[in-house]
């Protein structure tokens, strides 16, 4: 990556306002879930980390004194695509995380399942009771048609999707979906009431040859569309060669990444930029979620394979 990486979060001076957490959060929401522990900042800035009030309070002030006029919060979302897994059975595998999420402490992200649209409508009603929220894996720019074996966004979201993936890479991959398509598809995602998490991402080719950033802010700039300005999308950053690898960028890597993609969204969003959703994925596992979530700039996961399994996808949703 040539531009040098930016610090992770676990070096960051941050604003904490008075919460008590065992370990530095990410800052938190745009959405009206409710999550534990909102924190203040501005993405863009060192951020101090002191939870006292009189930590807080001097913090608040540097803050305006750099003449910040509007403090963001974001809300982590940690989403499971489970891509063309799954049958009935694997309705136990949601009724299971929806006992741990209840049960167990409440979680601080909003929680989010893709399943195939066959479950779509069973995933959407479990859900309702433990607050998970569903999502569609791919949508059509057309809301009906003469489009077999297609799905359009009102149809997912008739079915109770609140979120639907598009450009996901192996839909750019095996269907040649271009950044022209996948802007529409969020077009017609916004236009249908849901939220589009928009996937861009390079491949490894890319990477080696220096092209990463490069490759991602033009997707960026292609497959977003202009109404993200006022409606909500998410930004999901998954590397192709990460996925399903269990290979990850070093943290360094996804924080310069993100930082990148932070910066796109301000030059073209100003403000408002600051406020959308990045989120990582690419083999996030039990194993390696908190480090990965504690990235500045990293707003949650997109998690395959880890997803299938409920108390594997409860580790990384309790990462956050
Ligand atoms: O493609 C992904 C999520 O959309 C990532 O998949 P894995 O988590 O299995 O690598």
């Amino acid at each position: 990556m040539p531009k040098p990486a930016t610090p992770t979060s676990r070096n960051p001076p941050r604003i904490f306002p008075g919460q008590d957490f065992a370990k530095p959060r990410k800052p938190s929401s745009i959405s009206s879930v409710p999550v534990r522990g909102p924190r203040l900042y501005r993405s863009c800035e060192p951020r101090l980390e002191d939870n006292t009030a009189a930590g807080v309070r001097a913090n608040l002030s540097l803050a305006q004194e750099a003449g910040v006029a509007r403090l963001t919060t974001i809300s982590p979302l940690i989403a499971g695509n489970w891509k063309m897994n799954g049958l009935t059975h694997s309705l136990d595998e949601m009724a299971e995380l929806a006992r741990l999420l209840t049960t167990g402490a409440a979680p601080r992200a909003i929680v989010v399942v893709c399943p195939p649209a066959t479950l779509l409508s069973a995933v959407a009603a479990q859900g309702a009771s433990s607050g998970i929220l569903a999502g569609g894996q791919d949508c059509h720019p057309q809301s009906s048609g003469a489009h077999t074996g297609d799905i359009s966004a009102s149809m997912l979201a008739d079915a109770g999707a609140q979120f639907v993936i598009v450009g996901h890479s192996e839909r750019r991959q095996l269907h040649g979906e271009t950044d022209d398509v996948v802007r529409s598809k969020a077009e017609a995602a916004i236009g249908a009431g849901l939220k589009p998490i928009i996937c861009i991402g390079e491949t490894e080719a890319e990477r080696d040859a220096g092209q990463a950033e490069h490759v991602v802010s033009g997707q960026l700039a292609a497959s977003l569309p202009e109404a993200a300005s006022v409606h909500e999308v998410v930004v999901a950053y998954e590397p192709i060669w990460a996925i399903g690898t269990d290979r990850t960028p070093s943290l360094e890597d996804i924080a310069a990444m993100h930082a990148s993609i932070r910066t796109c969204l301000t030059e073209r969003f100003g403000e408002r930029g600051e406020s959308i959703r990045i989120i990582y994925g690419g083999s996030v596992k039990p194993h390696n979620a908190r480090e990965i979530l504690d990235v500045d700039n990293v707003n949650g996961a997109l998690v395959g394979g880890a997803s299938l399994l409920a108390k594997d996808f409860y580790t990384i949703i309790s990462a956050v």
